[in-house]
């Protein structure tokens, strides 16, 4: 086993979700502090969890995640060790970073369960990692975070071998008229038009998101196909990316399409997004007018996701070349939670409610 001199330890980061139904309460909390979401839709999030006895399957997806990176890295021979830590429940990136700075980590890599630009997907991790080191002081350790892989080809194969066997999974024949759609959390408008450092020129979340539908498309051999949006939280009044995914379907199915293709591409694992707003209410909606339905599976179980985390972490320890396939730019690369430049991603003002 090679050590590498630069690290000393991976750390996952994630969002984390409850994993019993006294918790769920308490998550949500957590998640939407300060940040305008009706009370309405969080009694709503609340039974959706509760469809699924409380436990959100996040945290589950990503220790297999991290089991199978360890492998990874022990076939590579690096020796990394892998610590787990949550932006929203526990293990809590507080605690896990206490836990490493008690363990002698010095300067660890941070593996980012999302690989967008965006407050959300990028920022917000950046603000975890600097709010964690923070609450451990002096004792912290460096922490580099991995930079957005929206574009990364061993991703990209993994997403688009999905769509194939989605497509398989339909009924013969309607294969031939099955419309591909993708699908991605939504994010308010003025969010999507401050993501990424503003000389960028903003729109960083739906470009990246764009451009992978297109990668992933293109690998499956399929041109025709929309890219919608999932899972909006604000208050009617505020713009969010759209369309919706089940208007979208009715969209559809109004010009005759009978059967779909949903690919999750905002996506890295079947956590209740998935499960619920795509394998519940969107199939219902499917159902409902008459649309053959298969939902392509995420790449988080994927062994190439554990490969492409691999090769990020050797961008780092070994000199190995940054791989992507995309035309959009990818940012997130920074030490101790410091923005990626000026102005990156800033968080706009909520409207507060009334
Ligand atoms: C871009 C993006 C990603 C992808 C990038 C990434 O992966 O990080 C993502 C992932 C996730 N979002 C998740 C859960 C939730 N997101 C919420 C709310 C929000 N998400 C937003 C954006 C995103 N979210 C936004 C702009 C809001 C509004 C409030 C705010 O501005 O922050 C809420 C509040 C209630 C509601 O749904 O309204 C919940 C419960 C879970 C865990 C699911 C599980 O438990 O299995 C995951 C992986
Ligand atoms: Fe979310």
């Amino acid at each position: 086993m090679t050590t590498s001199t630069d690290f000393d330890a991976l750390l996952v980061l994630s969002f984390g979700g409850p994993e019993e139904p006294a918790h769920v309460r308490p998550f949500l909390e957590n998640v939407t502090r300060g940040r305008g979401v009706p009370p309405e839709r969080l009694d709503a999030v609340v039974e959706h969890y509760m469809h699924f006895g409380g436990v959100s399957p996040i945290n589950a997806l990503n220790r297999d995640i991290i089991a199978a990176v360890e492998a990874e890295l022990a076939s590579a021979g690096i020796d990394l060790p892998v610590y787990f830590g949550n932006r929203n429940w526990h293990p809590m990136v507080e605690d896990t970073v206490a836990d490493m700075a008690a363990n002698g980590v010095e300067r660890a890599l941070v593996f980012p369960t999302s690989a967008w630009g965006g407050y959300s997907g990028c920022r917000q991790y950046h603000e975890d990692l600097a709010r964690a080191r923070e609450s451990v002081g002096s004792s912290a350790p460096d922490l580099v975070k991995i930079r957005q892989y929206y574009d990364h080809p061993l991703m990209v194969a993994a997403f688009a071998d999905a769509i194939t066997a989605a497509l398989d999974e339909l009924p013969a024949e309607r294969r031939a008229g099955a419309r591909l759609v993708f699908t991605a959390h939504s994010i308010p408008d003025a969010a999507d038009a401050n993501a990424g450092p503003p000389a960028d020129g903003g729109h960083l979340y739906s470009r990246q998101v764009a451009d992978a539908s297109a990668l992933a498309a293109a690998a499956a051999g399929i041109d025709e196909y929309d890219l919608v949006w999932q899972s909006r939280s604000g208050p009617p009044q505020v713009p969010w990316l759209e369309p919706d995914i089940c208007d979208h379907l009715d969209a559809l199915a109004d010009k005759g399409v009978d059967a779909v293709v949903v690919c999750p591409i905002g996506f890295v694992s079947d956590h209740l997004e998935v499960v619920w707003d795509l394998d519940t209410e969107a199939e219902e909606k499917a159902k409902e007018r008459r649309m053959a339905f298969a939902r392509a599976s995420t790449p988080g179980t994927d062994e190439r996701f554990a490969k492409m985390v691999v090769e990020l972490v050797r961008e780092h320890v070994a000199g190995a070349a940054a791989r992507g396939i995309g035309s959009v730019p990818s940012y997130g690369e920074t030490l101790n939670g410091q923005r990626c430049a000026l102005g990156c991603c800033e968080q706009p003002v909520r409207p507060t409610r009334n």
